[in-house]
Formats: structure tokens, sequence, C-alpha cells
């Protein structure tokens, strides 16, 4: 089993999130300069947080028209894992691996604080080693993190069971008060892919990896891909 964690000029989470593989889960994982390409195909790829190419445009449109996100696309229909996290999240919608997009948050600053999800979906092969309704604290870190999409796609989302998290209070409670960003109905990690083998997320989940940075409940995304990858080759 090979990770790959795709490195673009301005990603700042590229070596956070390997560390967690390498060293946390313990997979074999590459650290991708995204010239390079992908000289190999992998299990799964992580596109990492950060300010690719300084957000300009908007956050992800230029690191998503980089010739590396061809390999990546490739990937995706070969039904491999990929995951996006923040920047990674922005750089994966403009490519358009999951629908909608992340814009300025409606409160327009950055903002970085701990945050809890409810997880939506517990059988996808990011999710599958949490339990549906479960609550996560875990930090966000944005600018442009508010998920819109159309009301039509928000439905399809729903009815397909390819909204894998919620912005909620630490009840569990999905209430505007607890959506930071004003993401549309707390949308904040989207599964895409014909076998939802594909997830976009705005939450950091490589800073909730260990319980000495406050939380270990992000583990289980990493955990979960692992898992999938063992079970499905
Ligand atoms: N932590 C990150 O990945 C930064 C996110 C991003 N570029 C924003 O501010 O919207």
């Amino acid at each position: 089993m090979r990770f790959a964690v795709v490195q673009f000029g301005g990603s700042n989470c590229d070596r956070d999130t390997h560390h967690v593989l390498a060293e946390v889960c313990g997979v074999e994982t590459d650290l991708v300069w995204y010239k390079d390409g992908l000289q190999q195909p992998y299990d799964a790829v992580v596109l990492p947080g950060g300010f690719s190419y300084g957000d300009y445009l908007r956050a992800g449109a230029i690191a998503a028209r980089t010739p590396v996100m061809q390999d990546i696309l490739r990937h995706a229909k070969e039904g491999r894992l990929i995951l996006g996290i923040c920047n990674g999240a922005q750089i994966g919608s403009e490519a358009g691996l999951v629908p909608g997009t992340f814009t300025l948050n409606a409160y327009p600053k950055f903002i970085s604080r701990h945050v809890h999800l409810r997880v939506e979906n517990d059988t996808s092969p990011f999710t599958s080693a949490y339990r549906k309704g479960d609550v996560i604290k875990i930090p966000i870190a944005h600018k442009e993190g508010r998920y819109v999409a159309p009301p039509g796609v928000v439905e399809t989302l729903n009815r397909e069971g390819r909204v894998a998290f919620r912005f909620c209070d630490e009840e569990g409670q999905v209430t505007p008060e607890s959506n930071p960003n004003g993401s549309v109905e707390n949308i904040t990690g989207i599964l895409g892919g014909s076998a939802c083998n594909v997830m976009v997320m705005m939450p950091h989940p490589e800073r909730a990896s260990e319980t000495v940075l406050g939380s270990d409940a992000g583990i289980r995304i990493f955990n979960s891909m692992i898992t999938h990858i063992e079970q499905h080759g």
C-alpha cells in the first residue's frame, strides 16, 4: 500500500499530512512535487492544505489547472482514493472532483479554531471507522471555506449519501450558530467519484490525529482509507 501527498507551490500542510500517514499510521507515503506528476499508481492521493499560488484568482484555481491534476483525475476514475484537505478541497472542487465550490466565508475573515462535525455517512472509504451521528472535534483554518452548490446538487448529495460531515455544536445539533463559515446546510465534507472514492473537506484531520494536539478524532479518516485499501486492494 502506498500513499502520495502532492506538494504545490504554497502547500503548507504537506509535511504534517505526511507525518501522520508515515509515522502515526505507518503507511508508505511519498511526498510528490506537482511538477514530477504521479510516477506510479498510488492506492491513495492526498491533496494537502495551504495557500497554493497565494490563493490568487480563487483558492485552488491555479493548482487545479496544473498537469498533475490529469494524473489525479485518472486515479479517481480508476477508483483509487483521493482526499482533499482544506486547500486540497478547494483544488479538488476547482478540478471538478466534486460538485459545488468553496468561496469566501460568510464573515469574510480567516477563521482558525476548533469546531465540531457530525458524521453523516459511515459507509464510505473515508468514514467507515466512525458511526453515523458521531460528533468529532477538529480544527479549521481558512478564509474561503464556505461550501456552496445549487439546490438541485445539494439535494442529490443528500439523497445519494454524499455528505460526509456537517458542522454542528458539541451535542451534534446542526444549527446556523454552529456553522462557522456559512456553508450550505452546514456541509463541509463531500464525497465524489463513482464509488465515493473521493472526499474533500475543509477541516484538518491531520491536525487532529494525535492526542497531544488536543484531538485524535481525525485519524479515523486515514484509518478508514487504510482499511478500505486492505479490503479492496
Ligand atoms: N489551511 C488551508 O489549507 C488554507 C485554506 C485556504 N487557502 C483559505 O484560506 O481559504
